[in-house]
């Protein structure tokens, strides 16, 4: 019997998988650990889930095909790399599902299309359309353009980003490590695993240490990960990539590597973050009928149940949906400008596309972005 219940629940999940794992100890990319991990991850699918790969490793494998003797450490020589590493790396992964008969799909993402609110509304359709057709996302940050200041550096921060943006259940953090030890094992060899923990923690901070010389960033930054994507709602698991059937372990609840329990109801704690967010740019007027099935019904907001639109905002802003006295309803991430909702207000959904001329979202304002207040 599991007490990992939250985590054997779980059926949307993002696994990550870092250089420390991927390569060979810096002799390039290692083709054994990734031919398992796919095949490891077709039966994580077998068995109903859903499954988004976060993978390292352009950079090592860059570093090899190139032949140059070290990691570089000047910010072009690194995006080069990157640029040759992530082509060797995308392949790999593609011959390797498709072993399995499933077809992959290179997702490259920068700060802003997790940050920027119009940009979050469209790599989430993309990721989400992604796994409605059956693709595996082989997400990595896009380094070749990325510059210093905005970049995330580590994939830890990546994975616990795009559980938010698809509301994972679950993030699976794979390393060379069993999982998080009350000290680095590198340095302190008796430390003690920690094979559960709540999130918050603080306790948890001071056992954190940094990575070593292949990955980036070490334990602190799986922490500081668990911690962003619980703020959706996601458990996070730290594993090694090593242990056999690591992946189906976790799944079914075995009491491997460490788990940090968000302690949360996922629903609530998406809604909770969502509300938190970002600072309402305008607001919309609803008819009685759409506050009625809003409230009632948790259903989209649809143009239709629109009367009138006040304010600036663009795609992605936080708006506020307000009854016919003014009083605030909900608040949600809305599809269409405030321009645009002007021009389809009132009208159903099939009209949108001779409206404006392009067929966009059919809700306002979907379900899963709107808060009721
Ligand atoms: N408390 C800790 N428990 C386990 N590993 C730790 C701890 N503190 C620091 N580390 C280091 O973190 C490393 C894993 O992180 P990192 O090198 O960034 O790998 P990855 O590429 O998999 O993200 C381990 O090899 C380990 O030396
Ligand atoms: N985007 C980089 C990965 C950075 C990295 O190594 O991150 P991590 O595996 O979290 O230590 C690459 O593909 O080389």
């Amino acid at each position: 019997m599991t007490e990992r219940t939250e985590i054997t629940a779980s059926r949307r999940w993002v696994v990550k998988v870092g250089s420390a794992l991927l390569t060979d100890d810096g002799r390039g990319l290692d083709d054994v650990v990734i031919n398992d991990l796919v095949s490891q991850l077709a039966r994580l699918r077998d068995q109903g889930c859903e499954v988004v790969l976060v993978s390292s490793g352009a950079v090592a494998a860059g570093i090899v095909r190139l032949g140059m003797a070290s990691r570089p450490h000047l910010l072009h020589d690194l995006q080069a790399a990157a640029a040759v590493g992530q082509s060797v790396l995308v392949q790999s992964y593609e011959n390797a599902f498709k072993q399995h008969g499933i077809i992959s799909a290179q997702v490259l993402l920068g700060h802003d299309d997790v940050i920027a609110r119009d940009r979050y509304l469209n790599a989430r359709g993309t990721l989400n359309t992604l796994l409605a057709l059956g693709v595996v996302p082989v997400i990595n940050e896009n380094d070749t353009v990325v510059t210093d200041e905005i970049r995330f550096g580590d994939n830890d921060t990546l994975g616990a980003l795009v559980a938010n943006l698809i509301d994972a259940d679950a993030l699976l953090l794979l390393t060379d490590q069993q999982g998080l030890y009350e000290a680095d094992p590198r340095k302190n060899p008796d430390a003690a695993l920690v094979e559960s923990a709540d999130v918050h923690a603080p306790e948890l901070d001071a056992m954190a240490g940094e990575g070593g010389k292949l990955g980036r960033g070490g334990m602190v930054t799986k922490l500081r990960a668990a911690r962003l994507a619980a703020r959706s709602g996601t458990e996070t698991v730290i594993a090694s990539g090593r242990e056999e059937h690591v992946v189906a372990r976790v799944a079914a609840g075995d009491n491997i590597g460490t788990w940090l329990r968000t302690g949360k109801l996922p629903q609530n704690a998406r809604k909770q973050w969502l509300a938190s967010m970002i600072k309402i740019q305008g607001s919309v007027e609803l008819d009685a009928g759409a506050v009625r099935v809003l409230r009632e019904s948790g259903r989209s907001l649809l143009p239709v149940g629109v009367c009138s639109v006040q304010g600036r905002f663009a795609r992605g802003d936080m708006v506020s949906c307000r009854d016919v006295d003014g009083r605030e309803v909900a608040r949600g991430l809305v599809n269409y400008s405030a321009d645009e909702t002007r021009r389809i207000l009132g009208l159903a959904s099939t009209e949108i596309e001779s409206i404006l001329g392009y067929a966009g979202d059919e809700e306002l304002i979907h379900r899963d972005n709107l808060v009721l207040v």
